[in-house]
């Protein structure tokens, strides 16, 4: 989750790293908190006066994430969408009228009303009946034209038909001879014609005549996952978790999972919405900023002509939390280069107010006892942060990355508790000084901020979405191809407190913004339930994980893998197969037997126990009764 080299924070790194004198390094290695780091830094000359508006202006702010809406750019969308209409694109026109829609300022509700008539019409010609009822209903909203409505009443009549929704088409066609009285852009002929068609279509309606034809069954284009479910009890005090799971503690290692009872290979151990969770720039024009799913019916933010939601619901989420004060600042905290994980190091402010940080604040240090809840900002401020371990460089680096962080929620209205407006002017920017009114906040801020990001470097994931090609059939085989593709950043805290083994016991995926854990292996009652932080014994030599798990994630790591120095695929011999030991104390070792061995019962060069290996290669063994699928 690497910061990008193309922005201006480097630049204003490297600038204060160069300016910063010996004495004033010192300074900074002696402070013991990180709200004193974060104040001294700010109270530096150095950096009150820098000038980040000469860092800010070599960047072009608009291209790929402009600062504002943009009427011609909407009114040029829409009037290719009518191009493609003509053609009888409607794919085409779909995807264009969505691109209107993010371009279009939200005071001209006219023009706005009638795009989304429009994608309505398109989303009726494609068969998406539901979602063409969705933007009836927000173009009505909107006041779409009171002569032209007749034309959308008829359409929610038509998609209600096909839904079945008799009732509903019936209300809807009474709207639309109504309406027709209003339609003055038509002509006599015309509105006759429309008036006894819907007159006509009432009396079958009426008299309970099943009209010709099935409800539609048409590929839908919007495919929400159903939410993912954890089955059989939650853990008593981590519901994210199974009850097959606990949690425990060592001094060496931290916390760790373990299993309470015999796990079985596939079974489901948690599940699990991020604390924060932030998607990539580059999806933000594809997929949903609240959820991360892909978007191919957009609902743009009122505001910003950045970011789409797949739903009101994730609008209104977004809006009502991190987005309101999040919106007018992305393009300059996409344009600065900061990494993933100073993003979600702000959101894990901005999605939550001033006031409940002001108040949880004191009380952060005790940990919180009761249930262990996703969303309690506590449970992540108790996450591993190595605070104890870390160079001096190291909070300097960070508390630098920390005051860039605390200027973009300043401009962001935050400290007022006030979303802003309109998008930033750069010559709101200036320097890197704050104003005098958010002195207490920026030391109560910037301590959360820098604890964020030490937290983040060990305990975030990545987020994958899995693209899948639908699959090929060729001769006898049918051929999947599929790539799993980086999109977001976020943090579990449940998932956090799940240790690293290069012979990991569990697998995860993504179903939207959820993490589901699945047990790969069987696992007996109190062994470890560990995951994978990257490297696998059966890819990457034991060197190379050691060096970088202890790079990355601050560990020495002690796996049976790197214990017994596991060979990796390509180092593997075929002269001999590996039985795990069947001891009855619990033996970490693998009993190499080679092929033509004609004894069953091995003795452990460990434990000097014996391994009836029979037992192993019946259940390798092919069970051909069920080879042939139906
Ligand atoms: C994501 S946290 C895991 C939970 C952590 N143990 C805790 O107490 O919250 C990652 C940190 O856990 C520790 N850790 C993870 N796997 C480990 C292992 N196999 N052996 C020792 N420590 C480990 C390291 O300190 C690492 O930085």
């Amino acid at each position: 989750m690497a910061q990008n080299s193309e922005g201006f924070f480097k630049q204003f790194h490297e600038n204060i790293n160069s300016a910063l004198d010996d004495v004033t390094r010192n300074n900074f290695a002696n402070l013991e908190s990180n709200s004193k780091r974060v104040s001294y830094l700010c109270s530096l000359p150095l950096i009150k006066s820098y000038d980040l508006l000469s860092d800010v202006s070599k960047i072009e702010i608009g291209g790929d994430f402009p600062v504002k809406k943009d009427l011609d750019k909407a009114r040029a969308f829409k009037d290719e969408g009518n191009k493609a209409v003509q053609k009888g694109d409607w794919t085409k026109s779909l995807h264009l009228y969505s691109q209107s829609l993010l371009f279009m300022p939200q005071k001209e509700s006219d023009e706005l009303s009638i795009v989304y008539a429009n994608r309505s019409a398109a989303l009726n010609h494609l068969e998406q009946y539901e979602d063409s009822l969705t933007d009836i209903r927000r173009c009505l909203s909107l006041g779409y034209p009171r002569h032209l409505r007749y034309k959308v009443y008829e359409r929610r009549a038509r998609c209600l038909l096909v839904l079945k929704r008799n009732q509903e088409a019936i209300q809807a066609f009474q709207d639309t001879i109504s309406a027709l009285d209003e339609a003055n852009n038509l002509n006599k002929e015309k509105r006759q014609k429309m008036r006894t068609d819907a007159k006509l279509m009432l009396e079958v309606l009426n008299k309970g005549l099943v009209l010709a034809g099935n409800p539609k069954d048409p590929e839908p284009l919007k495919k929400t996952p159903p939410k993912p479910k954890l089955p059989g009890k939650h853990n008593s005090q981590y519901p994210a978790a199974s009850d097959a799971i606990q949690i425990e503690y060592d001094n060496n290692k931290g916390r760790f999972a373990i299993a309470t009872r015999d796990l079985s290979a596939g079974e489901v151990l948690l599940v699990e919405k991020p604390h924060s969770g932030v998607l990539l720039g580059e999806y933000c024009k594809t997929h949903c900023h609240n959820c991360f799913l892909k978007c191919p019916i957009p609902i743009p933010c009122p505001k910003c002509p950045n970011v789409i939601f797949c739903s009101d619901k994730c609008l209104d989420a977004a809006l009502q939390s991190y987005h309101g004060y999040e919106c007018h600042i992305l393009p300059l905290l996409w344009k600065s280069g900061c990494s993933i994980t100073c993003h979600i190091a702000l959101r894990m402010i901005t999605q939550k107010t001033k006031e409940y940080f002001t108040k949880i604040y004191n009380d952060l240090e005790n940990k919180t006892t009761g249930l262990y809840k996703t969303d309690d900002y506590k449970n992540i401020y108790h996450l591993v942060s190595h605070e104890d371990k870390r160079q001096k460089q190291d909070f300097l680096h960070r508390t630098q990355m920390t005051i860039f962080l605390l200027k973009l929620l300043e401009l962001s209205g935050y400290f007022e508790s006030k979303t802003r407006k309109n998008p930033i002017d750069l010559n709101e920017i200036k320097t890197m000084e704050f104003e005098d009114i958010h002195g207490d906040d920026i030391s109560l801020f910037g301590s959360l901020i820098l604890k964020n990001l030490q937290i983040l470097q060990f305990n975030a994931h990545e987020v994958f979405e899995l693209q899948c090609l639908k699959p090929k059939v060729g001769q006898y085989v049918i051929k999947h191809d599929g790539k799993s593709v980086f999109l977001a950043g976020a943090v579990f805290p449940t998932l956090a407190l799940f240790n690293h083994s290069c012979d990991p016991g569990v697998v995860r995926y993504f179903c939207g913004p959820y993490v589901v854990v699945r047990a790969v292996k069987n696992i007996k009652k109190g062994e470890e339930v560990a995951e994978n932080y990257g490297p696998i014994f059966t890819t990457v030599p034991k060197q190379k994980r050691q060096a970088d798990l202890k790079d990355q994630y601050w560990f020495d790591c002690t796996c049976l893998p790197c214990q017994q120095n596991w060979p990796t695929y390509d180092e593997m011999t075929e002269n001999y197969m590996r039985f795990k030991c069947d001891s009855d104390q619990p033996c970490p070792n693998v009993v190499p037997v080679p092929y033509d061995c004609k004894d069953f019962m091995l003795q452990c060069g460990l434990c000097q126990q014996y391994t009836n290996i029979l037992k192993g290669l019946k259940s390798l063994q092919v069970d051909y009764t069920n080879t042939f699928i139906n």
